[in-house]
């Protein structure tokens, strides 16, 4: 018989043990439970798996000093021991800087290789140590922040998660019923077709959203799922929901490993293991439901009604609002710690650090993991899915392409307006007003092309290294699906502009030289897009990469031709100028209105100026017109590919030691 529990929201069976599948706000649960059996019909091959982890010790190595000479170490991690075997939700949790992430970052073989931070000990796989390819193959790992497409619907979102990972042997109608399974797995039936949404764009709730990640991860089916803080900024309800969609994943035979900072009780108790750290060391380790007992065998009851997580984190935080009271916790947290090493010498401690027996005799067959190669598919069939999901989100970025197209707009016609048929009495009196306007165009150009990629990639540079991280798809079949995506929507802006500009101006009235100067004012846009990929892609953050772009742009602009001659130039500053793309953006324009051109002096019938008299009084004569557009493809070039290269550069490298 079976019984609703009010207090735990759960199905209690006779035994006393919770069913975790059973969920009364859910209605999806039902259908859960039909697709069960479809499930286990379309599980790829997944090896159960015992994690064992031995002796890890974590130290950072700072640089202090005025030059960085001085070097302290830093302890975060010592002596964990512990494991975790498939059908297992183990929960790391501990109070605020206790070492959770790092550890759960150095057991998913996450622990950047470019950090201060060095680790050591041993970790096994079904007792043997593991290999980071098949491991990074066998295990997911679910960030704390779910970096997204927003404008993606949730099926989109995990249809090309395993469109890309699943291996390329498996049929299509498969891998479109994994991911039903999946959808229908994690309860996103009814939300499969809502968009995922942002901060500013209304989408999926945030526990949906969560398990939209996890969904993300969990399409190759992996034996190991690790997630940092998964229940980290959603309500009360939606974390529990998550929680319990952990608790079935790890029923249908993986194992579960996420970190925790202060659970509600009803999550608490859905924990099978727990592992309390507090300054780096284990204060506990076992069944969270044992956890009660183990501490009050310690002197430490919980009062009843008492949530054993907050219980648990005053235990084991050190306080630090008073001398007095630091004394007093660090020295209860340095009896735990002693207390929980005698433990481990007794008989039930050295039991838990074992591996389950039976897993670690089943050793993974390479060919359990090599199934799901590096890649699922070829180069161009990557490209080519990439080039859809670009495409997809070019066209629903709605918003911001009709801001830019509106932007556009109102800059071409009001400048228009301003310089209203200036061009078409253009005199040796005037003409330097031509050269202002050519100028103000093309720093124009250069703003709107930078702020709008330094504002939009940083996020898009998060899901790529998520991406990437997970081994989703090669940088550049990605990098190459958004440049030919975003290329024909820059032409079209800089068609806009040059169309209405170019004419209310009255520049020069020939069909070539307004295809020359769209053609100049299109490679502005993209050479100036490509400093701000190359800075966004390499900046820690948005604001630094927002700090640097000005340096380049107002560098750009001082030597761009017009602000400072050739001669005024000092010599130490010559290099400067040839580095400006807008110099040669400048002299192409210079190029095409007055190469050979021949105008009036106001009130004189006859010819008396020449166009090329201009060119050399504006010093713009350092190279010719093919010159010009010449070198700012080669800038243009050299900025994109850099882009490229640093977006690879600074891709997640991992400390493969452990
Ligand atoms: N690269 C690093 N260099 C120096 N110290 C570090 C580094 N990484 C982490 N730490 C320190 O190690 C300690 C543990 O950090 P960690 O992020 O693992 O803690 P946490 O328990 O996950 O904290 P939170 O719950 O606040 O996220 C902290 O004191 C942190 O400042």
């Amino acid at each position: 018989m079976a019984a609703f529990d009010p207090f735990s929201d759960q199905l209690v069976v006779e035994d006393g043990e919770i069913d975790y599948s059973f969920d009364p706000f859910s209605a999806l649960d039902v259908e859960f439970r039909d697709k069960e059996k479809e499930l286990s019909l379309l599980k790829l091959h997944r090896p159960k798996v015992s994690l064992k982890f031995e002796d890890l010790s974590v130290t950072a190595v700072q640089k202090n000093g005025c030059f960085r000479k001085q070097q302290q170490q830093k302890q975060i991690l010592k002596n964990i021991s512990a494991v975790v075997n498939s059908g297992q939700l183990l929960a790391i949790m501990g109070p605020s800087g206790s070492g959770k992430t790092t550890l759960l970052n150095l057991l998913a073989g996450r622990l950047s290789a470019s950090s201060n931070l060095v680790g050591s000990g041993r970790i096994t796989v079904n007792g043997k140590r593991r290999d980071p390819g098949s491991f990074k193959k066998l295990s997911a790992y679910v960030m704390q922040d779910d970096h997204m497409f927003a404008d993606l619907t949730v099926l989109e979102q995990i249809s090309i998660s395993a469109k890309l990972r699943l291996p390329n042997n498996i049929s299509k109608e498969e891998k479109e019923r994994r991911i039903e399974a999946v959808i229908s797995e994690l309860g996103l039936s009814g939300v499969k077709n809502s968009f995922i949404g942002s901060e500013t764009k209304r989408g999926v709730s945030g526990g949906e959203r969560k398990r939209v990640s996890i969904g993300t991860e969990l399409v190759t089916d992996p034996s190991l799922l690790f997630l940092d803080e998964p229940t980290s900024g959603l309500d009360a309800f939606n974390a529990h929901n998550v929680v319990q969609t952990l608790v079935r994943l790890a029923r249908n035979g993986r194992a579960v490993v996420m970190t925790v900072h202060q659970p509600r009780s009803n999550i608490f108790s859905l924990f099978d293991m727990l592992l309390l750290l507090s300054e780096g060391q284990i204060v506990y380790f076992g069944p969270a439901k044992d956890a009660l007992s183990y501490f009050s065998a310690l002197g430490y009851n919980c009062p009843d009604h008492f949530n054993p997580a907050d219980y648990f984190l005053d235990l084991i935080s050190v306080d630090v609002r008073s001398s007095q009271l630091e004394r007093n916790s660090r020295g209860r947290v340095a009896y735990l710690h002693r207390a929980y090493n005698e433990f481990l010498l007794s008989t039930e401690g050295k039991m838990l650090t074992q591996a389950e027996a039976a897993i670690e005799e089943e050793s993974i067959q390479e060919t359990d993991v090599t199934k799901i190669s590096k890649y699922a598919y070829p180069y161009w069939k990557e490209f080519l899915l990439l080039l859809s999901r670009a495409w997809k989100l070019l066209v629903r970025e709605r918003g911001v392409t009709l801001i830019r197209a509106a932007q556009t707009m109102i800059f071409a016609v009001l400048l228009g307006l301003i310089w209203l048929n200036k061009g078409r009495n253009v005199s040796s009196t005037n003409y330097i007003d031509i050269e202002g306007i050519l100028f103000f165009i093309l720093i124009n150009q250069s703003f709107i092309s930078i702020f709008g990629t330094v504002f939009t990639f940083p996020l898009e540079r998060s899901i790529v290294l998520r991406e990437r991280a997970s081994g989703m798809y090669r940088v550049s079949a990605y990098y190459l699906s958004k440049t030919l995506v975003e290329v024909p929507r820059s032409i079209l802006f800089s068609l806009f502009f040059c169309v209405v500009l170019y004419w209310m101006v009255g520049l020069r009235d020939s069909a070539r030289s307004f295809f020359l100067f769209l053609v100049v004012i299109f490679l502005t846009s993209l050479t100036a897009e490509g400093i701000a990929l190359t800075v966004s892609a390499g900046a820690p953050t948005p604001q630094i990469a927002s700090a640097i772009i000005p340096l380049f742009l107002v560098v750009s602009i001082l030597f761009g031709g017009f602000f400072l001659s050739n001669a005024q130039i000092p010599n130490y500053f010559v290099w400067l100028k040839y580095m400006s793309f807008v110099k040669y953006s400048f002299g192409a324009l210079m190029h095409i209105q007055f190469d050979n051109c021949q105008f009036q002096i106001p009130a004189s019938d006859c010819v008396v100026c020449d166009g090329n008299e201009v060119l050399k009084t504006s010093g713009t004569t350092d190279f010719s017109l093919g010159g010009n557009i010449g070198l700012l493809i080669t800038i243009m070039m050299i900025f994109r590919i850099s882009a490229y290269v640093v977006l690879r550069i600074r891709g997640p490298r991992y400390d493969k030691n452990l």
